[in-house]
C-alpha cells in the first residue's frame, strides 16, 4: 500500500471543502492508497504555479519525511505546470483528483469497451502533462504507486506525443464499431416500442441494487442476471439493460449505469459518452438519492450537473430517496414524482414502479380492435406491447379491447372498431 498525503485548497465561498475532502480520502482508498496525512490551506485561489504557497511547500516536505510518503494526492486537476512545478520541487510523485478517479475506473472497467474509454480518458489527460510527469509516470520513482499508469497495456509506456495521439485515434475508431452497434440494437428496441427508463445518480446511491430488486419483483420467473452491487466507488462501469415486466403494462427497459461523483473528469464524460447514451436516449430517468448521506443534496446537485454536460435536460425525472431504512424519520408528504424507497425492506418499491409506469404509459389509450385472420402478426405484436383486456375470436377475426400505446395506434390504427 503506497502512504499518500492529501493536499486540498479552500477557496472562499465553497461552503462543502470538508466533505470533499472526506470524499477525496475515500477515493485515495478505493484506488488502494492509505492515507497518512492531510494538508490543507485557505486561499483567495489556487496557487497557479504550485496550487499552494511556498510556506505550504515547505511544511509539506516535513509531513513527506513525517510520513515516509512519496506521494502526494491533490483535491483538484492540476495544471501541466503545477504538476511539472511540484515534482521539481518535492521530488516525488504528485497525483490530482483527475489521475484518481481515472485509476479507480482503469481497476473496475471490465469489458473490452469499458477499458477502451477509459484509456482514451487518460491518454488525453496526460497528453498535454507527458513532459512534466517524470517521476509520476515511472514506477521506478522511489517508491511511488505508478498510478498514472494503471489499467495501461503496457506499465512503462515510452509515450510520446505522437504515439498518443495515433493511440488515441485507433482507440476511438474501436469504439465506434462498439457505438454503433449499441445504436443498432437501440433502434430495434424502439421499433419494438419497448420504453427505457434509465437509473442515474452519484456513485454508491444505490442504482445498481433498486435494478436488481425490481428485477427480482417483476421479472422472477426469467433468468435475468443480477447486476454487481456493492459498497464501492464506481462499483458500476459498464451499462446494464434488464427487462421489467408491470403488471398491468407491456414490458419496458430499465437501464443501470456509470455513477457521478463531483469533478469527474471532463475527459470520463466525454469517453463515456456512448456509454451514456442509453441515458440520453431514455424516457424518463430514476435519479437515485443516498437519502442517508449528508452530501445528499450537494450530490443531487452534482448529478442533475453531469446530466447536463452530456446533453440531458428537461427529460421526465423521478426522484428516488433511497436507502430510507438509514434515516430516522421518512417525511410523509412529498412532492410530485419524489419517492422514499429502501432496497433492504422493500419500502416504496410498488410506489416507484407506479410512478414509473404513470411516467412511460401516460400515452397509453383504451380501444376495441378487430384484426382479421390473415394478419396474426398484429395480434402477436399486440401480445408483446399492449396490454389485452379482452380477446374473443369471432367470424371476420379476432376481437380484442386493449390499451396499447400512441405508437401502435399509429401503425395499427385501421383495425380500431371503437
Ligand atoms: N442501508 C441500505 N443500503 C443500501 C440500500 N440500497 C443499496 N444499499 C447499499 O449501498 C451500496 C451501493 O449500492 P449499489 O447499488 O452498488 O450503488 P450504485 O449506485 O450502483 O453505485 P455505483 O455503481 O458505484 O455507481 C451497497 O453496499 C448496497 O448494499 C438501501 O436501501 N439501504
Ligand atoms: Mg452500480
Amino acid at each position: 500500500m503506497t502512504n499518500v498525503i492529501l493536499v486540498g485548497v479552500e477557496l472562499p465561498r465553497v461552503n462543502d471543502f470538508a466533505e470533499s475532502m472526506v470524499e477525496l480520502e475515500g477515493l485515495a482508498e478505493a484506488a488502494g492508497l492509505t492515507v497518512g496525512h492531510v494538508l490543507t490551506q485557505k486561499r483567495e485561489r489556487v496557487h497557479a504555479g504550485t496550487y499552494i504557497g511556498k510556506g505550504k511547500l515547505a511544511e509539506l516536505e516535513g509531513y513527506l519525511a513525517a510520513a515516509q510518503s512519496e506521494t502526494l494526492v491533490f483535491n483538484d486537476e492540476l495544471t501541466p505546470s503545477q504538476i511539472k512545478n511540484l515534482e521539481a520541487a518535492l521530488e516525488v510523485e504528485i497525483i490530482d483528483r483527475t489521475m484518481l478517479i481515472l485509476a479507480i475506473f482503469a481497476d473496475r472497467a471490465q469489458t473490452r469497451e469499458a477499458k477502451l474509454q477509459v484509456e482514451v480518458a487518460r491518454l488525453q489527460y496526460l497528453m498535454p502533462r507527458l513532459a512534466g510527469m517524470g517521476i509520476s509516470m515511472s514506477r521506478q520513482g522511489g517508491g511511488s504507486s505508478g498510478l498514472a499508469n494503471r489499467g495501461a497495456g503496457e506499465t512503462k509506456l515510452e509515450l510520446d506525443r505522437r504515439t498518443i495521439s495515433d493511440k488515441i485515434n485507433q482507440y476511438q475508431r474501436e469504439l465506434k464499431i462498439v457505438a454503433n452497434e449499441r445504436d443498432n440494437q437501440r433502434r430495434s428496441r424502439q421499433k419494438k416500442g419497448l420504453r427505457v427508463a434509465a437509473l442515474v445518480g452519484y456513485t454508491n446511491a444505490g442504482k445498481s441494487s433498486i435494478l436488481n430488486t425490481l428485477v427480482s419483483a417483476y421479472h422472477p420467473q426469467t433468468d435475468e442476471k443480477h447486476v454487481l452491487e456493492k459498497d464501492m466507488l464506481f462499483a458500476t462501469l459498464e451499462t446494464s439493460v434488464r427487462r421489467i415486466h408491470p403488471k398491468y403494462h407491456q414490458p419496458f427497459l430499465l437501464t443501470d449505469t456509470v455513477g457521478f461523483v463531483d469533478k469527474l473528469p471532463t475527459q470520463l464524460v466525454k469517453a463515456f459518452r456512448s456509454t451514456l447514451e442509453e441515458v440520453i436516449q431514455a424516457d424518463v430517468l430514476i435519479h437515485v438519492i443516498d437519502a442517508a448521506s449528508p452530501d445528499a443534496d450537494k450530490r443531487q446537485r452534482v448529478t442533475e450537473e453531469t446530466l447536463k454536460a452530456i446533453g440531458v435536460e428537461d427529460k421526465p425525472m423521478i426522484h428516488v430517496w433511497n436507502k430510507a431504512d438509514l434515516v430516522p424519520e421518512v417525511s410523509q408528504i412529498m412532492p410530485p414524482n419524489h419517492v422514499w424507497v429502501s432496497t433492504r425492506t422493500g419500502l416504496g418499491l410498488p410506489a416507484l414502479m407506479a410512478a414509473i409506469e404513470a411516467e412511460l404509459f401516460a400515452d397509453e389509450e383504451e380501444h376495441s380492435w378487430l384484426i382479421p385472420y390473415d394478419r396474426g402478426d398484429v395480434v402477436a405484436q399486440m401480445n408483446e406491447e399492449a396490454r389485452i383486456i379482452k380477446l374473443e375470436y369471432v367470424e371476420d377475426g379476432t376481437q380484442i379491447t386493449a390499451i396499447t400505446p400512441q405508437h401502435f395506434i399509429r401503425t395499427h390504427g385501421e383495425f380500431i372498431t371503437e
